[in-house]
């Protein structure tokens, strides 16, 4: 099994409780709501299914409760083909939660509470030691403790397994070393403005602060912007790329960006010698697919969803 995967991701899962009602509550009201429904949500988890959907062979890191919630999560990976040895269960803290309330006008209120991800530690990475060295890629984020996903990428790393890094939700203080272990740094941009204190509101912009990111030491660095694509740097071209994205109506963007992270470990693992700017393309384009439907993991397209030029070798 450890020999057949190609992404690893060491990261979150969130059961999203979403209630739409037509106004939010106020402190110490109740009110009706008029639809309930349960989403499979986390951005570790989210970017992990989408790369399953283009046919990467998955396994997901992750601690889940030891409750109703984590055994569903845990079918969930299943049944998108995604590998659960390294998926443990604590009876030490609920499976994440974001409790969700979403207005007729689209406002939302939200709570996030990260429970058993927060117990994600160096055991369970130890465990998944065989599975995470011989990966080609690993992918992390910042929603399980920031240590973790640190030490994740500082071990893929001595294994030449290449590593994405997304810095999200953001945090001020990240730690220097998140961008030396990191192959592709991918921020978004309210991310790279947090990070680089600089407003991020052009792909110009973008430009600047991926470079202000890139001298920090990581390789590449990505940052996406919405419906205008992303930007590209490197250290063998540090010139900043930008690279835009299919004009589509979109109708629902929770989640873009882990599609386009997916999609981007899946083509830095089926298509390593494509370059980095054809991979972002391509991951537009997937995640552009992704804002056309409703919902996050359900809006995310599969292989014969796509183009056929999605999978071209060159
Ligand atoms: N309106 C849109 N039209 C086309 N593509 C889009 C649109 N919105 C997002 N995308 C695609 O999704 C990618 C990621 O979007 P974005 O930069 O908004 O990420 P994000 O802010 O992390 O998203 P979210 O927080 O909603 O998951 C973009 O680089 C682009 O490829």
């Amino acid at each position: 099994m450890a020999e057949e995967v190609d992404v690893v991701v060491v990261g979150s899962c969130m059961t999203d409780l979403v209630s739409q009602t037509p106004r939010l509550p106020k402190a110490g009201e109740t009110i009706h709501g008029h639809k309930f429904f349960i989403g499979f949500g986390g951005k570790g988890a989210n970017q992990c299914v989408q790369a399953a959907h283009l046919g990467a062979k998955t396994a997901m890191v992750c601690k889940v409760g030891k409750d109703f919630f984590g055994s569903s999560y845990i079918q969930n990976f299943k049944d998108n083909s995604i590998c659960t040895a390294f998926v443990t269960q604590t009876a030490e803290a609920m499976t994440g939660a974001a409790s969700i309330i979403v207005n007729d006008a689209g406002e939302n209120a939200i709570v996030i509470v990260a429970g058993a991800n927060m117990l994600l530690g160096e055991e369970e990475l130890e465990q998944a030691r065989s599975v995470l060295t011989k990966a080609k890629v690993l992918l992390c984020q910042l929603e399980v403790n920031s240590h973790i996903s640190l030490q994740a990428l500082r071990m893929a790393r001595q294994y030449n397994v290449k590593t994405i890094f997304n810095p999200a939700p953001a945090i001020p203080d990240l730690h220097p070393d998140f961008y030396k272990e990191s192959d592709v740094f991918c921020c978004n941009e309210s991310e790279a403005e947090l990070l680089t204190g600089a407003r991020v509101a052009s792909a110009d912009d973008a430009g600047s602060a991926g470079l202000e990111l890139l001298n920090r030491g990581c390789a590449a660095v990505i940052i996406t912007l919405g419906s205008q694509g992303c930007v590209v740097l490197q250290t063998s071209n540090p010139n900043p790329k930008h690279i835009p994205t299919a004009k589509v109506t979109p109708v629902d963007t929770t989640g873009a960006g882990d599609s386009f992270l997916g999609a981007l470990a899946f083509y830095m693992a089926h298509y390593p010698s494509l370059p980095l700017e054809e991979m972002s393309r391509r991951a537009n384009l997937v995640a552009a697919v992704s804002v056309q439907s409703v919902g996050t993991q359900t809006s995310y397209p599969f292989k014969k969803d796509l183009a056929e030029e999605l999978f071209l070798k060159e």
